[in-house]
């Protein structure tokens, strides 16, 4: 049912519908919050999102990412980031997930130690799923939380121990168009922040002994992003005098950019770190993204490019190296496989992959690291447990680690398939398709697809087609075309619809995904993010709350 807000903050508008509930999110006060962050800094926002701008012009006539000679004393200096309160000593599990109702309750409940709940690669950012997950979280920092299953007369509710909560904000790239500040819409990232924050900041103090509450923070390149995001956290707990110090975020590491400034973003955020982490899915996106236009840097089918590829086992190593230094958390990444219901042998096989993933994290040096579901939890609890039997290894210090940047800029070994093009692309729509329709992560072909992991099928596929790739893998090795690729979806579409069935593909969205996807794999100038463009499908302006109210 519609529902009015009383009153908004002078210059701020609401074009989304408020459902019942949305109200107590969407209060004066909040929005007041987030319009005096939004103020102050999107100007902020709006230079590193130019600075990228420019940069990527600087890599797209030669230039190779590098680490900052103006930077070289932060690097090379001791100093330490504020020590870790105790309540995240242990960080051994993080499970992680949309920030849905009962997958929230399901996380908390997992038996992980930390659950990163997300308004990024794993949410399509619709204006429901975005104010509802407000709503959802704050029933969780509230210990409230329940969810009704009619279906199969089940109620979720919370345990008495549950797993600490972090929370994932979008990056700076996307806004929220549902919220406009000034005419303008409201940075995605800010409003997360500012909304959850606003909502959650007493209760979740009191509950972890006047800490938090506590962030991961995306797909930053530079460490003047960093710095941002230091001065809003700075600005929050002042102006609730909350101490400095208080709210502690962990920053993925998962453009190829930043993997050159570890030292110099865990500076800038120093009084509030609580590490960093290998996001190495959008890392290889990134990877490939950077140095689009650089013929010379074709990559191999995605299946191929693993962990165990020096430029990744370098950059998990410099992570480490780098966090031990700096005496906060180094966290590992996702594994994709998860469990497969129907198959014993495929499951049996799944799990041995994530086990090897996760005893080469902590074998390196890592202090924990992501599940993508419960099923998972008990398995890497173990790998974790027999491995390392402490709380973390921060006395790890991987002084033998000695990454350069041609380590960290080595091309991944391997071959390209039509197979992979195929898979990218049946991949590809159908992630999307999920996305437009308000899911931002699905189970396909047995492994877990979010927002980071479909880019790299779009930018592998925007590489091939660009560069007319050979198909060096296969038995008779053809170039890619774009004649190719468009029999290819063709094709791939047609199968698809014979996996899920007509029904389910008539009601969908897959004609539009594809053709999305097909379009974003063959511009001529590669677009920084698919959910750019995609956001536009899945905005829904409201009428009736679009006037001031
Ligand atoms: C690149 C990155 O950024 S990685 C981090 C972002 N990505 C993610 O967080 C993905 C998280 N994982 C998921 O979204 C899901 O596990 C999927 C989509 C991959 C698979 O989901 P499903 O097909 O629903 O899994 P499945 O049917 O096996 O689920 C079984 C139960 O586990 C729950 N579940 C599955 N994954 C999760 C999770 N990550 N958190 C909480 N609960 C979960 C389901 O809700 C379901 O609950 P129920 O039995 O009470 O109904
Ligand atoms: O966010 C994590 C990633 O791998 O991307
Ligand atoms: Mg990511």
């Amino acid at each position: 049912m519609a529902q009015k807000l009383n009153q908004l903050p002078a210059g701020v508008r609401i074009r989304g519908n408020i459902a019942s509930g949305y109200e107590k999110i969407l209060t004066r006060d909040a929005l007041q919050f987030l319009a005096d962050i939004e103020r102050e800094f999107r100007p902020r926002v709006k230079y590193i999102l130019a600075c990228r701008k420019e940069q990527q012009k600087r890599y797209d006539q030669g230039e190779l990412p590098s680490f900052d000679p103006a930077t070289k004393a932060i690097r090379e200096q001791e100093w330490v980031c504020a020590e870790t309160p105790a309540v995240l000593a242990d960080r051994r599990v993080e499970i992680t997930g949309p920030v849905e109702r009962k997958m929230i309750i399901n996380a908390l409940n997992s038996g992980a130690k930390v659950f990163m709940s997300d308004f990024e690669d794993s949410l399509s950012p619709t204006w429901d799923n975005v104010v509802r997950g407000h709503i959802n979280l704050r029933d969780a920092v509230n210990g409230t939380i329940q969810y009704e299953d009619k279906a199969r007369n089940k109620i979720y509710k919370l345990n008495d121990k549950t797993a600490v909560l972090l929370v994932r904000p979008r990056g700076w790239h996307l806004q929220e168009a549902h919220i406009e500040i000034d005419g303008e819409p409201a940075t995605g990232p800010l409003a997360d922040f500012a909304l959850y924050f606003f909502h959650n900041h007493a209760a979740f103090r009191s509950k972890h002994g006047g800490y938090g509450p506590f962030f991961y923070l995306p797909k930053m390149q530079h460490s003047r992003e960093a710095a941002i995001w230091n001065a809003v956290f700075e600005k929050a707990q002042d102006t609730f005098r909350i101490p400095r110090g208080s709210i502690k975020a962990t920053v993925l590491i998962e453009t190829l950019p930043a993997v050159f400034q570890m030292h110099e973003i865990l500076y800038e955020l120093r009084q509030h770190s609580a590490g960093l982490n290998c996001g190495r899915w959008d890392y290889i996106f990134s990877f490939i993204k950077t140095v689009r236009a650089h013929p010379d840097r074709l990559v191999p089918d995605r299946v191929q490019v693993g962990m165990t590829q020096h430029f990744l086992k370098s950059y998990a190593e410099l992570l480490i190296r780098t966090c031990h230094q700096r005496g906060v958390h180094a966290m590992g990444g996702m594994a994709a496989q998860i469990p497969i219901k129907d198959n014993p042998a495929a499951n049996d096989a799944a799990f041995a992959l994530v086990k090897a993933d996760k005893l080469r994290e902590v074998k390196a040096g890592h202090d924990g690291t992501w599940a993508a579901h419960p099923g998972l939890i008990k398995l890497v609890t173990d790998v974790f447990d027999q491995n390392m039997p402490q709380p973390n290894q921060l006395r790890m210090k991987r002084t033998d680690v000695n990454v350069t940047e041609h380590d960290l800029l080595q091309m991944p070994k391997g071959v390209r398939t039509l197979e992979a093009l195929r898979l990218n692309t049946r991949v590809g729509i159908q992630y999307l398709e999920a996305w437009l329709t308000g899911t931002g992560s699905v189970p396909l072909y047995n492994l877990m697809e979010d927002a980071a992991t479909a880019e790299i099928s779009r930018v592998q596929n925007w590489q091939w087609i660009h560069y007319n790739a050979l198909l060096n893998g296969d038995p008779v090795p053809v170039k890619v075309t774009k004649e190719l690729f468009a029999k290819v979806v063709e094709e791939e579409l047609w199968r698809i619809e014979r996996e899920v069935g007509s029904q389910r593909f008539s009601s969908g969205r897959f004609q539009e995904a594809a053709k999305l996807f097909a379009k974003q794999c063959t511009t001529d100038e590669l677009d920084d993010f698919l959910t750019l463009e995609a956001y536009n499908y899945i905005t829904t302006f409201s009428p009736i709350n679009s006037a001031r109210l």
